[in-house]
């Protein structure tokens, strides 16, 4: 029998190569079954080491500016046999880096991970893939694009800082200084979220909350983002607002269609590619994912939907072991799953499933074991 092993971390308990070393062993002591390792990530935290498992690249440092224009030291993933590298742009803009007390997505900027990009290109890489989300930013990758050479103008010819409160003074963008070799790069962006630029449901209305802008900061932003977008659009000649995932990472999404030209994919499907998933698991007869929770945004970009889309087309049997489960045993039968069980059952509150996840996950693994 062969199984392929594809889960996707279990936020803040285990990653997917840990679920990896505990559930092969049970499954090749008691069912002999031939096990593959195929980890994936949704193109949020965590997504780089699992991008590693299948570039083998090795990690580079470079100093580059922090949201703040503080220097920080950032690190991205490069493969020399390839020439591609994976970039995360959390690592050098990301949330995570400021102290609460600085968030504040009116003053933040995207320029590290400008400086990210002229590092990889310079190391040779002709294939970028970004990875974007989990950003302290709203600038609509301004700050990125200065990085690269672009500058923006207010109406008195004054360049401006590339933040996020300045989008609505921008009414000029130069590019004769942006760094040519960009143009032969292939850049595809790995996003966390699908929202559009602006709008009820654009980057500075579900997010700028979370980076710190308040209700009129808010508003401020949404005005910024949807008069830049009239810009860019006019400039590159692109419809940013229609372009799925435009919003994510504070309009990044939108900001590397215009500036790199590049591809926005959903995060599960790039690293799918990367991992040649499909062809790989082809004549599996199981596949066995794994995620935190199991709800009803799974079908929408998580890594489980992915899977099962393989799964169905090479009729294979998917199991999931995951962390809980919002949904019905109907419901996870009709998306396609064909077992499934949660540390949840096993456990008596959250904070054990937490602590013993990983007694848990080998009961859970052990209890598949014996369905056979
Ligand atoms: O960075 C952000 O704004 C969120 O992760 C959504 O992309």
């Amino acid at each position: 029998m062969q199984i392929i092993l594809a889960p996707d971390k279990y936020k803040g308990s285990i990653t997917g190569m840990e679920f990896c070393d505990i559930v092969e062993p049970i499954l090749h002591e008691k069912l002999g079954a031939d096990v593959l390792r195929l980890p994936l990530a949704d193109g949020g935290d965590g997504t780089i080491e699992v991008i590693n498992f299948y570039l083998k690249g090795i990690f580079k440092i470079v100093e580059v500016n922090d949201p703040l224009f503080r220097p920080i030291k950032a690190s991205y993933l490069y493969s020399e046999s390839t020439k591609i590298a994976f970039i995360e742009m959390a690592e050098a803009s990301g949330i995570k880096l400021l102290k609460s007390k600085d968030q504040n997505c009116m003053n933040t900027t995207t320029f590290g991970t400008g400086e990210l990009i002229l590092s990889a290109i310079s190391e040779g890489a002709n294939h970028i893939i970004l990875g974007i989300g989990g950003s302290a930013t709203n600038d609509c990758g301004i700050g990125m694009a200065t990085a690269l050479g672009y500058e923006f103008f207010d109406k008195r010819g004054k360049i401006l800082e590339p933040v996020g409160r300045n989008l609505i003074h921008i009414t000029k963008i130069r590019a004769d200084n942006v760094d040519s070799r960009i143009r032969d790069v292939k850049v595809q962006i790995a996003c966390d979220v699908k929202n559009p630029l602006y709008g009820p449901k654009g980057a500075a209305h579900v997010y700028a909350k979370q980076k710190g802008a308040n209700p009129l900061e808010i508003e401020y932003l949404n005005a910024g983002l949807r008069h830049f977008s009239g810009l860019l659009d006019d400039y590159f000649n692109i419809k940013t607002q229609q372009v799925e995932g435009s919003g994510a990472a504070g309009g990044m999404g939108a900001g590397t269609v215009a500036f790199l030209n590049g591809e926005l994919l959903p995060g599960i499907e790039l690293i799918m590619q990367i991992a040649n998933f499909e062809e790989k698991t082809r004549n599996a007869d199981w596949i066995i994912t794994g995620e935190g929770r199991l709800d009803d945004q799974t079908l929408s970009g998580k890594a489980i939907s992915g899977i099962i889309e393989v799964a169905q087309k090479h009729n294979i049997k998917v199991a999931s072991f995951s962390g809980s489960s919002d949904l019905s045993a109907v419901e996870i039968k009709g998306m396609g799953i064909d077992y499934s069980s949660t540390i949840m059952d096993k456990a008596i509150s959250l904070d054990d499933a937490l602590k013993n996840t990983e007694t848990y996950l080998k009961q859970l693994a052990m209890d598949f074991t014996s369905s056979f």
